[in-house]
């Protein structure tokens, strides 16, 4: 999701309240409750005997009464699965059902009927008219039967076999939400398509003729509903969503009179619970009501006052019923009284007075319909993997009973059944909570990055899937969400955001996507870039993420081209010489001069042209060497390493590397790496860099190499367009690192990247965002450094070895390393000497495996094997020590120009040598990255650029 990390769509976290999350939420996580806490609020609330209400809400745990329900199916059944047998929800929440304070009024004896098992009471309603198949069981057709089920039909009965077919979730009609519609081209941006993937469902599209860039604005949506989280709710306006306390900074500093009360937000007098004049016209009228008269019940008093329960789910699932109640009431008084009534005059002239009223009326019309149409209750693998937390769940639908006024709704939502289509799409209860949990994002508060409501986006939003190489981030003004494209989107393609970080590894990211999201992530980078690339096909598909189109920013107006003399780039940065680009499309020829060193060059369309051509022939050509040779075809799927771009050899101390030296590990740019790549290959490489960049490529090799940075011509021209592809050369060897973890050569390549990125853009920069992804990704490299061992084989150290280590370190250094040394060794499981045992380095494990798979075949014919070396056997390679990386990682440092990722070098560095500094640094790379996201965004609120 943003440049750097997103907001989510949520999914269960079954200690919280929705399953919400986003980008910021690990900075917001709300503490799990422990055990006990659970039991007491559970017996609070409830007021119910307490060893059998406890037996019933953990499904997991087999007890007597539980037990005849769930051997016929499955033991760690979700009480939702039982229900279909139980058939009543006041049966599986039995707290539900005996809450007193939902007899306190005409009709709401339902529930007690329920409890009481009369087949005619709203509550048992659930899942006793028809005969339905589990929602398990539906969900596994629905995957077996395929995708295409989605687009059918919305339901039908089969009274023959007195089963229900299959729920289908169609596509809405593109462009026909206000938030699909630009106002720009007239035309619709995005559409709602299948993504042809079984688990991903339908996805966002776009629906452009052009390619869309970085920075266009896709779209920016209001919420259906949208509440402020519990916890935020004394500092941040139920209305527009601001922070009271940033608020008041601005105040203090633009003027001293501004009193208190200004700076306070406004509480409602009835309930105490939310704020601010205009939340009460349009919502919070409705729901104080509901709060109040819910307070009349001892149990529900205290949830509202002493915040026993969280509530934020609850007063999410209220506001999306009552909106629906409030148009439905209002267009049966105009039908009848031929006007306005008093209440829809109000909320109209909220609406009239600054928010968007086409919108609003739009959702008001549509957004009831769309809910229960187009939006479905969850995956298969959603639904099995995340069992609502079944005390939470009864909680939320204790307190949404408790407030919501209209009998008829409170039926409704009970039983789901106001008609057959109702039932399968989830209107009742519990498919609004389920709806709510998968498609409610998390509103973060840009400027600290932490999440302060929930909001449920039905145009647009909602069907975004996730990838961890998104095209496109999000940025919330307010409750309203705005979507841009961080990289070129073609026609056609899909538009994704990324629900998480996108800065960890492939299994890391893997991991938090199931464990929050409750989905198998299927995007590239996950299909290309495994978690282990040495047992995984690589295909084309692969090639052509990093080979395809980087991030490229609309050039900066003011920014066109910089001076061609590198002396004058190296004194102190590029000088940018104005609008070129436009320039050349007027006169084909423009002469430039600097005003800094008063070099000139002279540029025609041509040249430009030509210099493109040919530095992208030779990035071809490079990675054709990379890869053996031969450009990756879609039929190659070879099992092997074969892109050996992190390899190169450069011999150390410029030694040439002869007879048996040759198969030693060689030094690039100080670091000792496996194989050699082929001479062409680097020769390649060094030809694309010089034409490119009109210099050697010395910031990578310089250390290896000595030499300086030196012009080679002066027809390295029109660097703007040269970055794009110095970036993409970089980029390419970066992500293959990467993939291989070999982290030392990932950082010289994205301290390259980042020297690059730094060069061309100048002030602040749609792509500045772009800047803080990468800078992002830095970050993570050097954690990943410090926490990882790189998988580049170096020689087994000797004691000789290891007295010169000694030597090479300050006391100082010696004291970090310890430290250092024994926290790896508490954490991880080190030897004695910090090399790694237990799992190993993926070359390690690799070598394990196959060791095992071939018998008697030894590690050392194994690796001998697979790189092809003839080696003896007495020279066992092993994965470099957690020492030598740090000590090639602090060699790296003098390289790194940008501040920042010192600055963050330096916390994971931290003397404590502490583990923890990783996802400190992480959550700073990603509110710097947000911050730069929002910085040039916001000086442009209509996405025009
Ligand atoms: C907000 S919805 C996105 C729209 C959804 N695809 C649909 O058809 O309604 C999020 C759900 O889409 C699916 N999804 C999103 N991104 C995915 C990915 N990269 N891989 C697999 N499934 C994904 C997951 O089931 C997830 O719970």
């Amino acid at each position: 999701m943003d440049s750097t990390g997103a907001a989510a769509p949520s999914t269960a976290q079954p200690t919280t309240t929705l399953r919400a999350s986003n980008r910021a939420q690990r900075n917001y996580r709300v503490k799990p409750r422990d055990h006990d806490d659970i039991e007491q609020s559970e017996h609070d609330l409830m007021d119910t005997d307490k060893n059998e209400t406890d037996q019933r809400l953990r499904p997991s745990t087999e007890t007597s009464s539980n037990s005849a329900l769930t051997s016929s199916t499955n033991s760690t059944l979700h009480p939702y699965h039982q229900s279909q047998e139980a058939q009543s929800l006041g049966e599986v929440y039995p707290g539900l059902a005996r809450l007193s304070f939902l007899d306190q009024d005409e009709g709401s004896g339902a529930a007690e009927d329920s409890a009481r098992g009369d087949p005619s009471s709203s509550a048992s309603l659930l899942g006793t008219k028809k005969p339905r198949r589990p929602l398990q069981q539906r969900h596994q057709q629905q995957s077996t039967e395929g995708e295409q089920q989605r687009d059918a039909v919305p339901m039908e009965v089969d009274n023959s076999t007195s089963t229900v077919k299959e729920a289908m979730w169609p596509n809405p009609p593109p462009g026909s939400s206000p938030s699909a519609f630009s106002s720009e081209t007239g035309s619709s941006l995005v559409e709602v398509k299948e993504t042809g993937s079984q688990t991903k469902g339908r996805g966002l599209f776009s629906a452009a003729k052009e390619v869309l860039q970085p920075g266009k604005l896709v779209f920016k949506e209001l919420g259906y509903c949208q509440v402020v989280h519990d916890s935020s709710l004394s500092q941040v306006c139920s209305a527009c969503f601001k922070d009271a306390r940033e608020e008041s900074d601005k105040n203090d500093n633009a003027s001293s009179s501004a009193t208190d009360s200004q700076r306070r937000l406004v509480r409602c007098a009835g309930c105490k619970v939310t704020c601010q004049t205009n939340d009460w016209k349009l919502h919070h009228r409705l729901e104080c009501q509901g709060i109040q008269k819910s307070m009349a019940n001892p149990v529900m008093k205290e949830v509202w006052t002493k915040h026993t329960t969280d509530t934020t789910s609850a007063r999410a699932l209220c506001r999306m019923m009552r909106r629906r109640e409030r148009v439905r009431l209002s267009a049966a008084y105009k039908a009848e009284h031929k006007k306005l009534d008093a209440a829809q005059k109000q909320v109209n002239e909220v609406y009239f007075s600054g928010l968007d009223q086409k919108e609003e009326e739009w959702l008001d019309e549509n957004g009831g319909d769309w809910i229960d149409r187009f939006l479905s209750t969850g995956t298969a693998e959603a639904s099995n993997d995340a069992p609502e937390d079944s005390s939470q769940f009864a909680k939320t639908m204790a307190i949404v009973m408790s407030c919501v006024t209209l009998k008829e709704d409170r039926q409704s939502f009970l039983s789901g059944h106001e008609s057959e289509r109702d039932a399968s799409a989830g209107v009742g209860g519990l498919g609004l909570y389920r709806k709510l949990a998968s498609y409610a994002f998390s509103i973060t508060n840009m400027q600290t990055t932490t999440a302060v409501g929930v909001a449920l986006y039905i145009q647009c939003m909602p069907f975004m899937n996730h990838s961890c190489i998104p095209n496109c981030i999000y940025i919330f003004k307010g409750s309203r969400v705005e979507c841009r494209v961080i990289r070129d989107i073609q026609p056609g393609e899909e538009m994704t955001i990324s629900y998480i970080d996108q800065i960890g590894m492939t299994k890391e990211r893997q991991r938090q996507l199931k464990s929050q999201y409750h989905f198998t992530c299927d995007c590239p980078l996950c299909r290309y870039f495994p978690a282990n690339p040495l047992t995984q096909p690589e295909e084309d598909a692969l090639r052509n993420i990093v080979s395809g189109p980087l991030p490229e920013p609309l050039l900066d107006p003011k920014q066109g081209f910089v001076c061609l003399n590198t002396t004058c780039l190296a004194a102190d940065g590029p000088r940018p010489i104005l609008a070129v680009e436009s320039q050349l499309n007027i006169y084909n020829k423009v002469e430039l001069k600097c005003k800094e060193c008063g070099h000139i060059s002279e540029l025609t369309q041509e040249l430009v042209q030509e210099n493109e051509e040919s530095a992208q022939r030779l990035i071809t050509g490079f990675v054709r060497e990379m890869n053996g040779g031969s450009l990756p075809s879609h039929k190659s799927k070879s099992n092997s390493r074969n892109f050996e771009l992190a390899k190169a050899t450069i011999p150390e101390s410029n030694e040439q590397n002869t007879g048996d030296d040759a198969v030693k590990p060689t030094v690039v740019g100080g670091l000792r790496t496996v194989q050699a790549p082929s001479e062409r290959a680097m020769q390649n490489y060094e030809d694309a860099y010089k034409v490119l960049t009109g210099v050697l490529p010395t910031a990578t090799w310089s250390a290896a190499t000595g030499n300086t940075p030196s012009v080679l011509n002066d027809d390295a021209v029109c660097r703007s367009q040269q970055h794009r592809l110095v970036r993409q050369l970089v980029q390419v060897g970066f992500d293959e690192a990467v993939s291989h973890k070999n982290w030392i050569f990932a950082l010289h390549r994205s301290i390259e990247l980042e020297r690059i990125l730094n060069a061309t853009y100048i002030g602040h920069h749609p792509s500045k965002a772009i800047q803080s992804y990468y800078t992002c990704k830095i970050s993570n490299l050097l954690a990943n450094l410090l926490l990882e061992e790189s998988t580049v084989d170096v020689e087994e150290s000797g004691k000789e070895d290891e007295d010169k280590e000694q030597d090479m370190l300050d006391s100082d250094d010696e004291r970090e390393l310890k430290a250092w040394r024994d926290a790896m060794r508490q954490s991880k499981g080190h030897d004695a000497v910090g090399t790694k045992v237990g799992n190993g380095s993926m070359q390690e494990r690799f070598l394990k495996k196959k060791q095992k798979d071939q018998g008697d075949t030894s590690a050392e014919q194994v690796r001998r094997e697979k790189k092809g070396l003839e080696q003896a056997p007495e020279k066992r390679m092993q994965p470099e020590s957690s020492q030598k990386v740090m000590r090639d990682v602090k060699a790296l440092l003098p390289s790194i120009e940008d501040p920042r990722i010192l600055q963050q070098f330096r916390v994971i560095w931290g003397k404590d040598g502490k583990l923890v500094s990783r996802y400190r640094i992480q959550a700073d790379s990603l509110k710097q990255a947000l911050h730069y996201a929002e910085l040039p965004f916001a000086k442009n609120s209509t996405g025009t650029r």
